[in-house]
């Protein structure tokens, strides 16, 4: 179980969404990590073969997708951002409505839809119309109707998207219970979404992937590259856009810890602390910024 992608292309007009992509996804979770625009619902929707790369290709076992047509829909399962739930069926229905478009029999579709919905945690909702149903209950629908067919391609474009943290939690169980012997590509740009649960982590930036391997190495790539320091809280107030300040953390008697990412320290007094995969997502993402105020002071300042 193989899912390789070869500088896989995506252009529009003169924009490169998907920019040469290449990589090769085994039984796993892979979390895909980028922020708005960083081409993520492209890549997915070509791996899912409902949008053509103008470069490169998908292949699964060595076989490109466009060659293995519906044997390669028959093994994969997608769960696309603006998903449309038919909001007049109930649970049970929709989930009978996708068996069937999946090709599944009327009697396996019945069987395979109620245990699915136990398993999402849906069991008693099954006659609820789906407009009656939170965010998190779509979302979990959404899951079961992907994995109806037992897929072992799992592709879930922005799967936690206006859950809260409660459901967040529930939705990562969900996931990893049903990710075993599958190839699961979730995407987020939230961090902590992926950080229990993907085996490896692949962040996207412009188009491309610039960084990927497992939650831990990512986090050893962050290392030296966080600091803390204690400064005046007037003088933390005014770091506001710059410095990628992870977190200020205002203290009693108008001092402040500030933590953020910088290939070298920037603040008098910075201390090199541990990162977490945060820092590391701040650290590549983050803008290059104007020198800071005067004022503040630089740790050249009190040294120099
Ligand atoms: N159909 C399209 N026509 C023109 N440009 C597009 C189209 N689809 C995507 N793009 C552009 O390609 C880039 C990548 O978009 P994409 O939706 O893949 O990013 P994303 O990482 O999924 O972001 P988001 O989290 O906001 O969905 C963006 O600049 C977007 O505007």
């Amino acid at each position: 179980m193989e899912l390789q992608l070869d500088r896989l292309t995506r252009k529009f007009g003169p924009k490169i969404a998907v920019d040469r992509v290449s990589a090769t996804l085994s039984a796993g979770v892979y979390g895909l990590l980028g922020a708005n625009g960083a081409g993520k619902t492209t890549l997915m929707r070509m791996i899912c073969g409902v949008l053509r790369p103008t470069g490169g290709e998908v292949s699964y076992d060595g076989v490109p997708i466009s060659h293995l047509g519906d044997a390669y829909r028959s093994l994969l399962g997608y769960l696309p951002q603006d998903f449309g739930y038919y909001p007049e069926f109930t649970a049970l229905d929709f989930m009978e409505y996708m068996a069937a478009l999946k090709g599944i029999g009327r009697h396996d579709a019945r069987a395979r839809s109620l245990r699915l919905l136990d398993q999402v945690g849906l069991a008693g909702e099954e006659r609820r119309r789906i407009r009656t149903f939170s965010g998190g209950m779509r979302q979990r629908l959404g899951i079961a109707q992907a994995v109806l067919n037992d897929p072992e391609v799992l592709v879930l474009d922005e799967p936690t998207a206006g859950l809260d943290p409660k459901e967040r939690v529930r939705f990562r169980n969900l996931i990893a219970s049903l990710a075993q012997d599958k190839i699961v590509l979730l995407s987020t740009h939230i961090v902590s979404d992926v950080e229990y649960i993907a085996d490896r982590i692949l962040v996207m930036r412009g188009g491309a992937i610039v960084l990927s391997g497992s939650p831990a190495h990512l986090v050893s790539e962050a290392e030296g590259k966080v600091w803390e320091a204690t400064l005046p809280a007037r003088e933390a107030e005014r770091l506001e856009g710059r410095l990628t300040a992870s977190n200020i953390h205002y203290l009693d008697g108008g001092a402040a810890c500030v933590r953020y990412v910088a290939d070298a320290p920037e603040l008098a007094g910075s201390v090199s602390v541990a990162p977490t995969l945060e820092d590391l997502y701040l650290y590549v993402f983050r803008e290059p910024g104007p020198a800071l105020a005067a004022g503040v002071h630089f740790k050249e300042d009190r040294h120099g």
